[in-house]
């Protein structure tokens, strides 16, 4: 398995089922401003909401062949692992398919997520225990404190300069080295030292 971050945003993404797993990852892709279609005979109350608030478009029926073509990314979710079975073979090579039930037929799956301004951290354990992901998530999350938030905006400042100022490589390689100095997170003086001198 190859980890990558994808932009999801205006991409049409193929929900089929409407039960407790498909409302979690419709919520998740929901942030991600994708284009959600959930294809189910029934719905949850959150997912029933969110169709009546054009948030998502419902299509209120069960799964039917070519319900999965233009699909960007598509999640079989049904509690039938026949259909999810269906789904996935109808899905072309070139497309995302996540079978809730099964890894084997998945040619990606979700992965535990934190965020901490532009910090991104994500785990896996490959199926082996999702509680256990969860676990590091919060364990993850007790030691990044809130100063990596202005500590990242920081950084992508001073790289840009850093690109565009310092043309000798070595020293621009030793200056963004010099960035991760705990003073730089921890002290907002420090960081506005470091930019005025490099200007
Ligand atoms: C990222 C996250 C969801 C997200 O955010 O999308 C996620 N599962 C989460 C939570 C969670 N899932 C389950 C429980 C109940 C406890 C338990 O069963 O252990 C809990 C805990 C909870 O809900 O509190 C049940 C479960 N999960 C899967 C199956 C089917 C199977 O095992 O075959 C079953 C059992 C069905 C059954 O037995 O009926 C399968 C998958 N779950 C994955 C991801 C992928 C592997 C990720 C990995 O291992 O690292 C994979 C392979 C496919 C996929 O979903 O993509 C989220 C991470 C935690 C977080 O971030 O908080
Ligand atoms: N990957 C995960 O994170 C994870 C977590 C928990 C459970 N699961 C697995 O996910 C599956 C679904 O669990 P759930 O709790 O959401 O079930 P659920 O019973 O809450 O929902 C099932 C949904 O599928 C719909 N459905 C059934 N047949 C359909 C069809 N032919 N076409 C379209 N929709 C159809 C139902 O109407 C319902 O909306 C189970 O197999 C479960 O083992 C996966």
């Amino acid at each position: 398995m190859y980890p990558i971050m994808v932009n999801l945003e205006y991409k049409r993404v193929v929900i089929i089922g409407g039960g407790k797993v498909a409302t979690h990852k419709t919520e998740k892709l929901l942030q991600q401003k994708a284009n959600i279609v959930v294809i189910s005979p029934t719905l949850t109350d959150a997912l029933y909401t969110y169709a009546v608030n054009g948030e998502i478009e419902w299509v209120n029926r069960s799964y039917q062949e070519g319900d999965t073509k233009d699909a960007f990314l598509v999640i079989a979710a049904t509690n039938d692992p026949y259909v999810n079975k269906e789904v996935k073979n109808s899905c072309l090579n070139n497309q995302l398919i996540n079978v809730v039930d099964s890894s084997e037929d998945s040619n990606f799956y979700n992965m535990a997520f934190l965020e901490r301004g532009m910090l991104k951290i994500a785990i896996s354990t490959e199926g082996a225990s999702p509680l256990l992901a969860k676990q590091m998530k919060r364990d993850i999350m007790s030691f990044l404190d809130d100063s990596y938030d202005d500590y990242l905006i920081f950084l992508q400042k001073a790289r840009k300069k850093i690109k565009t100022t310092v043309l000798d490589e070595k020293r621009r390689l030793f200056l963004l080295g010099e960035l991760l100095q705990d003073r730089f997170r921890k002290n907002e003086v420090e960081r506005e030292l470091f930019l005025k001198n490099l200007s």
